[in-house]
């Protein structure tokens, strides 16, 4: 038996920060105390003197490449940037190629995962054969195969009737449909949010009714079938206003928001930049405050990254050419915590509830959460010393963040998964 034990750290507890000391015997928590006087020998005390000790992070939504693009991504460095965002628990996408379409595929996924994953994941099928037209996947043969939930994630469903189809297996199966909201019909081929910038940037815009009108056709569909439907990336004030009142209807509906959507807005596009060319793309700032107000009126249920490396080459052209998608998960908890909860708009409990309990909770994984007899994963954050967010930290291959060059409190120190170090212990 391993025996190590974390002393001195801040915890939270029933919502406010108190010294505690954690002891972890191979993979469990199996003691949290105020002060903890071993009586058994420790085989190693790490010192968390000043430190937030907080349940690993749970991010529901990132891009890992891997395998087809492993340029931009493999799930090695994509799981490894998550570790230094202090993420312990990932949901990979799939749309990497070939798509985890079918059970052999998604066998081979999990494989893949399974090897070279610094942190726990689990795996996302996508809804329609290679992400795309109108032939559904075997669901069945995929959630036997370990499936998380499906979805189509980079793509919308186009068509009602596939996603109605859709919906009605997934509700049989008890699994999730996630999805990326984008009637294609409405795009345009735009690069940014259609507005009062785009217009003055000459950039094509793409109007917000293109996310709202799926996500309304969808909690309709939802409500006929009973699935559990969850948004990605919910970006738009009218799409958390259709998200409420299904809510209020009873609807089996969740979503999710992505740091920068809750950071930015259009208005911080002051020239043609493809670090802040992402889909959907940045709001409006009322769009970005009715996100926040989302949030904290429990309409958005958690924050996942939609972590989206890409090359320095692609993302050094224009916002015409460069793919959509910037990176996340080694930045977002200190963006964060810095803009949000030093500022006094969130609390610290409410932005872990947001980034670990939630998203577990939601999607029944055994995480997010800082019990005795809980798997030991773990992060520790400084919230007390300034640094620099440097893309020479970033262990992501991607270093397309429009975040590079903040000033932020909440670097991550240590992050442990199953009660080993995956980052931190050498840095
Ligand atoms: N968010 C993005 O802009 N890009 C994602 C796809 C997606 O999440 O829709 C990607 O895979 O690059
Ligand atoms: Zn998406
Ligand atoms: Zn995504």
């Amino acid at each position: 038996m391993m025996k190590r034990l974390i002393k001195n750290g801040q915890c939270l507890i029933d919502g406010h920060l108190q010294v505690c000391d954690i002891l972890i015997t191979d993979d469990k928590i199996s003691q949290i105390e105020q002060h903890i006087t071993a009586d058994v020998p420790v085989d190693q005390i790490i010192d968390a003197q000043g430190l937030f000790v907080s349940p690993g992070l749970v991010d529901l939504h990132v891009h890992l490449r891997d395998p087809g693009q492993t340029d931009k991504e493999t799930v090695k460095t994509g799981s490894l940037a998550a570790a230094h965002g202090g993420y312990t628990t990932i949901a990979a996408m799939p749309n990497v190629i070939p798509a985890p379409d079918t059970p052999q595929r998604m066998r081979e996924m999990l494989a893949l995962n399974q090897r070279d994953g610094a942190v726990h994941m689990v795996q996302y099928a996508t809804i329609t054969t290679e992400r795309g037209g109108d032939e559904l996947v075997d669901m069945a043969g995929l959630k036997a195969a370990g499936a998380f939930a499906f979805s189509n994630d980079g793509n919308g469903v186009q068509t009602a009737g596939t996603m109605y189809q859709a919906m009605k297996q997934a509700a049989k199966l008890q699994m999730a449909v996630v999805a990326h909201a984008e009637d294609d019909s409405l795009t345009y081929g735009g690069v940014m949010h259609e507005g009062s910038v785009s217009k003055r940037l000459g950039l094509p815009g793409i109007p917000s009714v293109s996310e709202t009108a799926q996500v309304a056709r969808d909690v309709t569909l939802a409500a006929a079938t009973g699935v559990h439907y969850h948004v990605c990336h919910v970006s738009s004030a009218a799409t958390v206003q259709v998200i409420r009142a299904a809510k209020a209807a009873g609807v089996h509906v969740t979503c999710e928001v992505s740091p920068h959507h809750l950071l930015l807005s259009d208005e911080d596009i002051t020239g043609d930049n493809a670090m802040f060319k992402m889909n959907p793309p940045l709001g409006s700032e009322q769009d970005r405050q009715a996100l926040i107000a989302g949030l904290l009126d429990g309409t958005i249920d958690l924050i996942a990254t939609d972590h989206a490396p890409h090359t320095d080459a692609e993302k050094a052209q224009s916002m015409l050419k460069a793919p959509f998608g910037i990176t996340g998960s080694e930045t977002a908890f200190a963006m964060l915590y810095t803009k949000f909860v030093k500022t006094g708009l969130f609390s610290l409990a409410q932005l872990i509830n947001w980034m670990a309990v939630q998203p577990a909770a939601l999607f029944g994984l055994n995480a997010g959460r800082l019990t005795e007899g809980a798997p030991a994963d773990l992060a520790l954050f400084d919230l007390t010393t300034p640094t620099t967010i440097d893309s020479a930290d970033f262990l992501s291959k991607g270093h397309n963040s429009p975040f590079i060059g903040e000033h932020i409190l909440g670097k991550t120190v240590r992050t442990l998964v199953a009660g080993k170090d995956v980052y931190g212990s050498k840095h």
